[in-house]
């Protein structure tokens, strides 16, 4: 286990005053819902923003040379309630993104009722709005997330945080895991759960008729990142890749997917006003138990390391531990605040890992040579059979090439957003505060002028061959941009760096002939609208 942490005796004293004896529910997918609403510029609460008739760039010095809102191009309320909820644009939110991008141009403005949205879909100006942020970031509205915090008598954690709340929680856990060497500690125990996934692929092709297809690859990848992610947060094995798993673990991964599948529902749970709940009692029903079954599987997992803290130090052993018995014994955030946060972090941390680990193999199946090239990369570097660390990785720039290469041809979240927390004036557009901004993401990661040939799968586009090749990230920032950018963003890499490092020296991976050409859509996430059926055959050492 990683070590982050030892704790005396002495410690314990003071610490045991913190006691929980609050009881805990709990909650998952935060940031996917709140994604989607940012992709599409919809507010969680669906709240009015600034009207566009009161808008004036009054305060912004050559009133002539800076536009209105009223004179941005975008499409109308009409044509958007069509392409929504007659169209299913929910499903292709990054299709319409280039769409809009073509129509309207670099930034365009979109009506859903009362809510207005300005979409920001150039490399350029995305680059002015983040570089122009304030020191708490606001994404998106997340009232319907904190009214169900208070009504359950828990905190908020990261996503759902705002303002110096917001800022104290994330000081805590940046100076934690922000960078890859605070992750690279943890390299042994997620070498581990790879392990455990190279067993589980070996064990499912056996169940095959050809004896190497794995059927729908993600199902096997969200065992892997669950797995993972909780190695590190919960600092435990959760056995999600085991033949039988464990009942909590189910009950939890039950609770992932109601949050999924009732997506949409769940998403206008916080669309739908108050008053009309007990009218249409199903989207804050299914929103809150789906929260419930998330928190209750944190608490589960916190107390027992507490538990374990408090045994261990009754028999006057040492405490070694990784993140979480750092932030016990630290006491920097409150328990309510580690329970919202691992709950919250736990959500972001696995459908957004095995969305991008099942494109990056489909990707490599589908292009044979790029992947011989970094069989190649990945075995003349560690020598054969060596299992990749951390420590590696820096010499693996095919590997990470792939993992950026994968999310900018599919970035998990197609979209992201902010809320302006001050007058801006954006391409020309004069923007008051409190307006929900759209950062088209997809859009900009597809644009020629940002990536050559820019449909093509290209990892070695992102290896820097001298200084003036530089890559300019703001084309595509899959994890974000600055003080509100990806917190797991650390964690995530390594998991997908080692897993796929070892993928790819022990098979050779290709395209299943059950399956067909995967699409993506646009499902909170964009992850793949079919599955993705892959052979994963034994390479000759
Ligand atoms: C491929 C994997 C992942 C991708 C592409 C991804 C992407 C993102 C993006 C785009 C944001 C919004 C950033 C912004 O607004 O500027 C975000 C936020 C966040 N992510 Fe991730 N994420 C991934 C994995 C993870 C993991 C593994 C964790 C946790 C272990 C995590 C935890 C979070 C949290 C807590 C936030 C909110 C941060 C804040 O508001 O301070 N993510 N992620």
């Amino acid at each position: 286990m990683a070590t982050l942490n030892k704790l005396t005796a002495a410690c314990w004293k003071n610490f045991q005053g913190d006691r929980l004896n609050k009881q805990l529910f709990l909650n998952v997918r935060a940031l996917h819902k709140s994604a989607a609403s940012e992709a599409l510029g919809i507010s969680a609460a669906g709240e009015e923003t600034v009207p566009e008739t009161l808008i004036t760039p009054a305060d912004v010095g050559d009133k002539t040379a800076i536009k209105t809102l009223r004179e941005m191009p975008g499409p109308s309320t009409v044509s958007n309630l069509i392409e929504f909820f007659w169209r299913d644009g929910f499903s292709r939110i990054h299709e319409i993104q280039l769409e809009h991008r073509k129509k309207y141009g670099k930034i365009f403005k979109s009506r859903f009722g009362p809510q207005l949205v300005v979409s920001v879909a150039d490399r350029e100006l995305v680059a002015e709005v983040l570089r122009a942020e304030c020191v708490a970031p606001q994404r998106a509205n997340m009232d319907s997330w904190k009214e169900y915090r208070d009504m359950r008598g828990r905190s908020t954690g990261l996503i759902s945080a705002e303002g110096e709340h917001w800022l104290k929680m994330r000081s805590v856990l940046r100076q934690l895991i922000m960078r890859p060497r605070d992750v690279a500690v943890f390299s042994d125990d997620v070498n581990k759960v790879v392990d455990d996934l190279i067993k589980r692929v070996c064990i499912l092709r056996t169940q095959e008729s050809d004896g190497a297809t794995v059927q729908n690859v993600n199902d096997l990848f969200f065992k892997y990142a669950m797995e993972g992610v909780a190695a590190i947060l919960y600092e435990c094995r959760l056995g999600c890749l085991e033949n039988e798993i464990p009942q909590e673990t189910q009950d939890y991964i039950n609770a992932l997917h109601l949050m999924f599948s009732s997506f949409k529902t769940t998403m206008y749970a916080g669309a739908i006003p108050k008053w009309l709940r007990s009218v249409i009692p199903k989207p804050w029903e299914e929103f809150c138990l789906s929260w419930d079954g998330l928190f209750k599987f944190s608490l589960i997992h916190v107390d027992k390391r507490l538990t374990e803290i408090k045994a261990q130090l009754d028999r006057g052993e040492e405490v070694k531990g990784g993140l979480l018995t750092h932030m016990l014994i630290t006491k920097e955030m409150s328990m309510e605040e580690i329970y919202a946060n691992l709950t919250e972090m736990l959500l972001a941390g696995v459908d957004t890992t095995s969305f991008t680990l099942s494109w990056a193999c489909y990707l490599l199946a589908q292009h044979p040579h790029i992947q011989q090239q970094i069989f190649t990369e990945v075995t003349k570097t560690l020598g054969p059979g060596t299992v990749a660390t951390a420590d590696d990785v820096p010499r693996l720039p095919l590997v990470r090439g792939l993992v950026k290469e994968t999310l900018r041809l599919f970035p998990v979240l197609p979209g992201n957003g902010r809320i302006t927390q001050d007058d801006l004036v954006v391409g020309g557009y004069f923007i008051p505060k409190g307006t929900q901004l759209a950062l088209c993401h997809y859009s900009t990661s597809m644009d020629e002028e940002n990536f050559s040939a820019a449909s093509d799968f290209r990892p070695d586009r992102w290896i820097r061959k001298d200084t003036s090749d530089r890559v300019d990230n703001f084309g595509s920032i899959p994890f974000g941009y600055g003080i509100r950018s990806c917190i797991g963003r650390r964690m995530a890499e390594l998991e997908m760096h080692l897993a796929l490092a070892r993928l790819i020296q022990r098979f050779h991976i290709g395209i299943s002939p059950l399956t067909a050409d995967v699409k993506a859509k646009t499902h909170g996430l964009l992850c793949p609208a079919a599955p993705i059926n892959l052979q994963f055959i034994d390479r000759e050492n």
